[in-house]
């Protein structure tokens, strides 16, 4: 979209087939538009072959860096793989740039990879600040654009290359940022790991709230008004979910611990505790308005993706708690506007409907999950007609509970009284 001629490759053969059709393999709003006008127009090509990116001149390596199956640590072998299979290809003044959420100190590692096999080109670290759901307006007008450089000449050559890359947003007048490597992958990491404390801050309270009999939401309204402390990422539910937030703050406390740094970020480990404890919560109060035990009772689940307008349901706290009551022997139902292809590959066991009339239909109690605007907008009135009892539980603050109860339904909601 910005003018650019970039090749794309993944070694995904059913990903790159999708893209090559101009057909985003997952749902991101906006983004098909975009993608259908830039292959038909040959600004993208994309395949599986990493050869075809010979006479490029700037890299990025944008590949996973899941949680490793073992341990807290981020996985980096993607990263690895991918810088290795570029590295044949690279020409004199290349610039590798570097934007998967990495570990502090992979920079610098991989910086010495890449100058041992292409002594004039070089590494820079670029993290990526999109969020899913909003990925084309947030790569067109990011926040700030992030550069990790080496010292010395070469660094300010190779962030020269990229500002031509990123020429459109800066000359908006976009903050652009020159740092070292170790700054700029933290930069990265401060960034989640402060958005997850607020999160798991707001549900603390939330549990406050609960035994105190208070009203979380209009706490956050009013310690929000405070421009010191700000609204945004103080909504109390169900917690973050997703394949960023989760890992990443887990693979920065693994990190901070090889660096004999533990301490320093140890209140992570409570952050992702309290968040946790959402998604026990939530299984506890189905538990309880089934008076006692959810073992054969039909439950409604609205929502399987970690948020609204995303198909992804990696570490999806909706999901999850889904799983948990069908393991106890409920007869759980989970409909989603984009999810359910992607949620049925995950949780194989459990039962889904694109049809939301169809979940609801004999429901002892229905659960709001994500919070769609299909499900904002449900009428309590008609839902209240195809359930069979009329108990909803409010995982998300999703619902204007007066309506809800004016339609006979017993409304309960995390962090509320
Ligand atoms: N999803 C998001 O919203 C954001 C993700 N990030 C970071 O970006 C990175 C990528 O994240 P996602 O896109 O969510 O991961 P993903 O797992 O959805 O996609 C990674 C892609 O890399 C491909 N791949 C793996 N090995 C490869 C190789 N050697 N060569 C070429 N392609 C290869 C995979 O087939 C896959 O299509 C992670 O480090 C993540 O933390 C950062 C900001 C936002
Ligand atoms: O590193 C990443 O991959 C990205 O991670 C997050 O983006 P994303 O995971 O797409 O989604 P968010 O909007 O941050 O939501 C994450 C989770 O927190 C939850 N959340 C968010 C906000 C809030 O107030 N309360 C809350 O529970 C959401 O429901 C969701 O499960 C960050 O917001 C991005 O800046 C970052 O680039």
């Amino acid at each position: 979209a910005s003018g650019h001629e970039v090749v794309g490759v993944d070694v995904d053969a059913e990903r790159v087939a999708s893209l090559a059709l101009g057909k985003a393999p997952f749902y991101e709003p906006g983004f098909d538009d975009l993608l259908a006008d830039v292959v038909r127009d040959g600004r993208l090509r994309v395949g599986t072959d990493v050869s075809e990116v010979a006479g490029c001149a700037v890299h990025f390596v944008c590949v996973g860096t899941p949680q490793a199956a073992d341990s807290a640590a981020a996985d980096l072998r993607f990263v690895d793989a991918a810088v290795d299979s570029l590295l044949p290809h690279l020409g004199a003044g290349d610039v590798v740039v570097g934007k998967s959420t990495v570990p502090v100190g992979t920079a610098e590692r991989l910086a010495a990879v890449v100058g041992a096999a292409a002594p004039e080109a070089v590494l820079v670290w670029n993290p990526e600040f999109l969020r899913e759901g909003h990925a084309v307006d947030d790569t067109l007008h990011p926040d700030r654009i992030v550069y990790g450089v080496p010292a010395g000449p070469a660094g300010v050559r190779a962030a020269e290359r990229l500002d031509a890359v990123y020429e459109a947003a800066l000359s908006r007048g976009v903050p652009r940022i020159l740092a070292d490597y170790p700054t700029a992958e933290l930069v990265k990491v401060a960034a989640n790991s402060f958005l997850a404390t607020k999160i798991s801050f707001i549900n603390a309270m939330a549990e406050l709230c609960e035994v105190a009999g208070g009203d979380v939401t209009q706490l956050a309204d009013a310690i929000g008004h405070d421009a010191r402390i700000g609204r945004s990422f103080l909504n109390a539910g169900l917690g973050f979910g997703g394949g960023c937030l989760p890992k990443d703050i887990r693979a920065f406390t693994a990190r901070a611990d090889e660096l004999g740094a533990g301490e320093a970020v140890a209140f992570l480990g409570e952050v992702d505790r309290i968040n946790n404890r959402r998604r026990e919560r939530m299984v506890e109060l189905a538990t309880e308005v089934l008076g006692g035990s959810v073992s054969g009772r039909r439950v409604a689940v609205l929502g399987a993706a970690f948020k609204p307008e995303s198909d992804d349901v990696r570490d999806s706290p909706a999901l999850d708690v889904a799983a948990r009551l069908g393991e106890a022997g409920a007869d759980v139902i989970v409909t989603d506007p984009r999810a359910v292809p992607t949620a049925r590959v995950r949780q194989p066991r459990l039962a889904f409907t694109e049809d939301l009339e169809v979940a609801l239909a004999g429901a002892d109690v229905v659960l709001v999950l994500t919070e769609w605007r299909q499900f904002r907008d449900l009428d309590p009135v008609r839902a209240g007609e195809l359930v069979a009892r009329r108990t909803v539980l409010d995982g998300r603050h999703a619902l204007d509970r007066t309506a809800w109860e004016s339609a006979g339904w017993r409304y309960r909601a995390l962090g509320r009284a």
